[in-house]
């Protein structure tokens, strides 16, 4: 199944994307200059989600989509545009987005940018959300979102979205930074050598007899390196073992050999433990600590039974923000995770997070003068730092911004990008923003989340959120300042539970 055509996308604001695919490679342009296929895809799914219409091959781009981008186009949304290309519901709709682009999002090439955030804006939309929510959002987070809605949400496809990433190479191995913590023993592994990695040392058979000849009852999930099974080892303890997909191994043996490498260094309460691997033949399998308890995904979809409470929503959050603080400043080597996203954090019974999936990680910059590394980029449509999509450069606060990201999607449980709502809707964290300037916290807040939350902490949280998601980095908190955020807000959390 190849393609072998040039085809444009025009969208609405005279960027042009385009592909040409051969047997033998592939290419992907936006306005002409070559890009990788994650920028081409977020681009894609940016601009199908702001309502652009396809210039030509309407099936062809639905296949692009499908297969490269993990993304379903929506054919009669595409052709109802393609339609009216110079009619004036476009320009109309042009309009609308330019002013708010101009509104929401600094420029990134304008040296007076301000964060999404500035003081003047919230001075004037807090007191506008006081008014319209009442103090309290009791009425607000009461109705219950549609199960039609709960299954096209379901079908979304925006959060998979994979590609392999380089081998780690030896280079990357740096000294600790003097700025950074020295590792404590606890932390600090005694040997960076795959043969001693971990306390689980299982052979093929033995891996094969624990998952029962990788049995699909034993199976617990599917992703972009491949299947997930859940075993029983000989001695009671139960394990996760992630087995590469077989059309896919020899390209995956990067991703790999980098999740080994980093997952091997690093020990966490809120990071995945990993406790061996194989690395054989043809084989890749990563043994893991089981997570019983399903994605963080999962549950703001209501697939895991009782919907999680603000309180869990904030603990999760908190973890979250512990891992990467970690990963960022404590770990042996500074670690990028590059694909944080609801779907990699897996939950445990008492409903604390875990963060997963170390294929896209990366270590940070080695010299104590370097502020970034350059690199291609990857990591999940919908969570992409656009300064990184860029420019290329990646630091720790591309995690950041994906965790902004996700902090808006723990709050108003939508994905990153919904294709099946409407255009001003598409882009979750867009209409939040345009949302929350209004005043209007009960159109974002779940509406799944039945409890009365004190408008004053809802609007701590997104204000936190758009900080985190800032176009620019430098407007952008560190993690470690983030998770201290995050404890403050629920102190105040807590005091306005027990006053009530
Ligand atoms: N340690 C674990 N414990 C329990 N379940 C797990 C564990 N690891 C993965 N899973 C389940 O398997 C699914 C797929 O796993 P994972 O996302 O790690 O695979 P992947 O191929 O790396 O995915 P991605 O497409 O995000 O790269 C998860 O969504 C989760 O449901």
């Amino acid at each position: 199944f190849v393609y072998c055509s040039v085809t444009e996308l025009k969208d609405c604001r005279g960027d042009r994307l385009a592909y040409s695919v051969s047997p033998e490679q592939e290419f992907f342009y936006i306005n002409g200059n070559k890009v990788d296929i994650v920028s081409f895809c977020d681009s894609l799914v940016f601009h199908h989600a702001i309502g652009c219409f396809l210039h030509s091959g309407v099936e062809e781009w639905r296949g692009l989509g499908r297969k490269y981008c993990g993304l379903e186009l929506d054919k009669e949304t595409i052709l109802q545009r393609a339609g009216r290309k110079n009619g004036r519901e476009l320009e109309m709709n042009e309009d609308a987005l330019r002013k708010l682009d101009e509104k929401i999002h600094q420029r990134n090439d304008n040296p007076d940018h301000r964060p999404w955030l500035s003081p003047k804006t919230l001075a004037m939309a807090v007191p506008g959300m006081f008014l319209l929510c009442c103090i309290i959002l009791c009425p607000c987070f009461r109705s219950r979102r549609k199960e039609s809605e709960q299954a096209a949400l379901a079908n979304d496809s925006s959060s998979k979205h994979s590609v392999s990433m380089e081998v780690l190479s030896s280079s990357n191995k740096i000294p600790p930074s003097p700025l950074r913590v020295p590792p404590s023993p606890l932390y600090s592994t005694p040997s960076p050598r795959f043969s001693r990695v971990g306390s689980v040392h299982l052979n093929m058979s033995q891996v094969i007899k624990a998952t029962n000849n990788f049995s699909r009852s034993q199976q617990i999930g599917e992703g972009g390196f491949g299947s997930v099974y859940r075993a029983q080892l000989p001695g009671g303890q139960v394990v996760a073992i992630k087995r590469a997909r077989r059309e896919q191994r020899e390209n995956l043996r990067s991703e790999f050999s980098s999740e080994v490498e980093l997952l091997a260094k690093i020990e966490h309460r809120n990071l995945v433990r990993l406790l061996g691997y194989v690395d054989k033949g043809n084989e890749y399998i990563i043994i893991t600590e089981y997570v019983p308890n399903g994605t963080l995904r999962e549950h703001l979809d209501g697939q895991r039974g009782k919907i999680l409470d603000f309180n869990q929503r904030l603990e999760i959050c908190i973890d979250v923000a512990h891992a990467l603080t970690y990963l960022h400043l404590y770990a042996e080597k500074q670690i990028i995770h590059r694909d944080v996203k609801s779907s990699n954090i897996l939950l445990t019974e008492s409903y604390r997070a875990k963060v997963t999936d170390f294929g896209f990680a990366r270590v940070g910059p080695n010299e104590d003068d370097q502020t970034h590394i350059s690199t291609k980029v990857k990591g999940t449509a919908g969570y992409l730092d656009p300064e990184y999509l860029k420019t290329y450069q990646l630091t720790p606060k591309s995690d950041v911004y994906s965790f902004g990201v996700l902090l808006v999607e723990v709050l108003t449980g939508r994905r990153p990008v919904e294709m099946k709502r409407a255009p001003k809707e598409r882009i979750t964290i867009r209409w939040a923003f345009q949302k929350f300037t209004e005043g209007d916290l009960a159109a974002i807040a779940d509406p799944l989340m039945e409890e009365v939350i004190s408008a004053e902490i809802v609007v701590k949280m997104f204000e936190l959120a758009f900080q985190c998601a800032a176009p620019t980095r430098a407007d952008r908190p560190d993690m470690k300042e983030v998770g201290k955020k995050l404890w403050g807000i629920r102190m105040d959390y807590l005091r306005s539970v027990n006053k009530a």
